[in-house]
């Protein structure tokens, strides 16, 4: 590329569309302020304008590109590229092919494809195609689309796959594009990393969380600070868990008892937001704040913006599901993701019926989670296996006979931490795997006490930039079951009812020097 043309960065792509312009700001205003907010390149997307019109509108955004030295690439019409002196063009899979657009246009512009199949990518990639815009990511109303959403794990897929390709002629990068937001692009980002060597798309593309605005600038400007979040301090891009991952126990156990004591102090008192089932709601009220938490029960979908900005954590429990509650999670979940709140899934008896693997399967492809917590059955129905069956709400049989491979595995292709709960508790990140060795029976002699689980982890990973989810995980893990222990000992404990009391406060009363003393954790991974 000449040294006068703008370098190619994908992190904020923006794809123009004039019809969907607010009104109070022409698309030369538009992309203007979005590229002050931080888009670093534009392509012009106008599909039904007149060739004329479309070259005057493209000298008018080349103008306002130029300036800020970002490239304008124009979508489809390489005679409209030519015409204006663009960077380069991006087409499709219906358009002039690649290496007629390559022949025409030279080695030096920017030519970008549209690919939706392993093939298609692959073929861009051997064409070469300066980047892939991997679509669609979600459904949206800006274009018509063939090819069903993908979700972000059918982009990594995708992604995967070209990155795998034996000798590329230059570097691969994409973006992945359709409904991507503020509220998703970090589960985007995070989620369509690589499986192998976590590698990140190089950015996204957005058309109507921009475009559609009446504030382009302050659009482009949040859309970035979540990419760069994504990219710099989502736990996924940090050296993950390098405390989980050494090698010495005692490091570990220290950073868990550190976890624990910062709640314990009072030093910090994190409000633990819960939309969870109608069985347990008190309890977890109760062992959250026994344990030093607050907790906030707030489940109406119009209540959920307001209180965002200051909740640490947030439970998704399905256990008494309807539809209504299932439009207040989105809401929370939506907002969780904008604020960066770790989110713990409680799938609780998603193996029981349809509608609730469905509700799961949609609320982890639209904003996944940190932490997705179950007993053995609900983790066998969500990783596919049939080696675990269920009754209602229970877990059947003895569990896994490899439950390490099964909590690994299912964590890396989720991209979060994986607790599966019984007599051993499992925890894995996908890289490194314990099992805690704490509890008692009497916990599964009441209901909810996996439920209460899914509480204490929300309490102890209050937040994603300073704690390590696994770390938190085993904190939260390991204190409740240790209240158990301390509760069944108890010579006025006579059954489940008094135990459900005292459990409470065996919460209240554990202290930092018995985690560390009675903890029982093993390094399995
Ligand atoms: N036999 C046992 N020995 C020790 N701890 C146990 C035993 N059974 C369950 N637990 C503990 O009880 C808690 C809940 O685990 P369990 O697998 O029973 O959850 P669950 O089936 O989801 O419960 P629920 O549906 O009642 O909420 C965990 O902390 C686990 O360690
Ligand atoms: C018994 C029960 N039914 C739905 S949720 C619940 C609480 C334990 O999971």
């Amino acid at each position: 590329m000449a040294a006068s043309e703008p370098k190619l960065d994908l992190t904020l792509y923006l794809v123009t569309d004039s019809g969907m312009l607010s009104g109070s700001k022409t698309l030369v205003q538009t992309v203007d302020e979005a590229i002050q907010g931080g888009v670093t390149i534009v392509q012009l997307r106008e599909k039904t304008a007149e060739t004329g019109d479309f070259i005057t509108l493209a000298r008018k955004v080349l103008k306002v590109t130029r300036k800020a030295g970002v490239p304008l690439l124009i979508n489809d019409r390489i005679d409209v590229a030519l015409a204006v002196g663009a960077d380069g063009v991006h087409i499709g899979q219906d358009d002039m092919s690649l290496a007629d657009v390559r022949r025409i246009l030279g080695p030096n512009k920017i030519i970008g494809v549209t690919v939706q199949s392993l093939e298609e990518a692959e073929a861009a990639v051997r064409g070469g195609a300066n980047y892939l815009g991997i679509g669609t990511c979600y459904a949206t109303l800006t274009k018509q689309v063939k090819v069903e959403p993908q979700g972000p794990s059918g982009i990594r897929d995708i992604w995967e796959h070209v990155l795998k390709l034996p000798n590329p002629t230059h570097p691969i990068r994409a973006v992945t594009i359709g409904g991507i937001n503020a509220y998703n692009a970090v589960h985007v980002l995070d989620s369509t990393r690589t499986l192998s060597g976590n590698i990140p798309l190089d950015g996204l593309a957005v058309v109507s969380a921009i475009m559609a605005t009446e504030e382009p600038r302050l659009a482009a400007q949040k859309m970035r600070a979540q990419i760069r979040f994504a990219l710099e301090n989502s736990w996924l891009a940090r050296p993950h868990s390098n405390l989980a991952s050494t090698e010495d126990l005692q490091v570990v156990r220290r950073a868990v008892v550190d976890v624990f004591m910062q709640i314990k102090s009072g030093s910090h008192t994190p409000l633990v937001q819960h939309i969870t089932n109608l069985v347990v709601i008190n309890d977890c009220a109760n062992a959250c704040l026994a344990m030093g938490g607050s907790p906030i029960m707030v489940t109406e979908p119009e209540e959920q913006h307001d209180p965002a900005p200051v909740i640490s954590s947030l439970v998704i429990n399905i256990g008494t599901l309807d539809k209504q509650q299932v439009v207040g999670m989105r809401a929370a979940m939506r907002e969780a993701r904008l604020h960066n709140t770790p989110i713990v899934l409680d799938p609780v008896a998603v193996g029981a019926s349809k509608y609730r693997a469905q509700v799961i399967a949609e609320l982890l492809r639209d904003f996944g989670a940190h932490v997705i917590k179950g007993n053995a059955s609900e983790i066998a129905a969500l990783a596919g296996s049939e080696e675990v069956k269920s009754r209602g709400v229970d877990s059947l049989g003895s569990g896994f006979s490899d439950p390490v491979a099964v909590v690994t595995e299912y964590s890396r292709r989720q991209r979060c931490v994986v607790v599966m709960t019984g007599a051993v508790d499992y925890l894995s990140d996908g890289r490194s795997t314990f099992a805690i060795r704490n509890g008692h029976p009497l916990q599964a002699a009441i209901t909810g006490s996996g439920c209460m689980v899914g509480t204490a982890l929300a309490t102890y990973i209050h937040s994603i930039a300073h704690v390590d989810p696994l770390i938190g995980a085993i904190a939260g893990m390991a204190a409740i079951n240790l209240a158990a222990e301390h509760a069944a000992s108890r010579n006025d404990v006579k059954g489940p009812g008094t135990f459900r009391a005292t459990f409470i406060d065996e919460m209240y009363n554990l202290s930092s020097q018995q985690l560390q003393d009675e903890m029982v954790i093993e390094r399995l991974l």
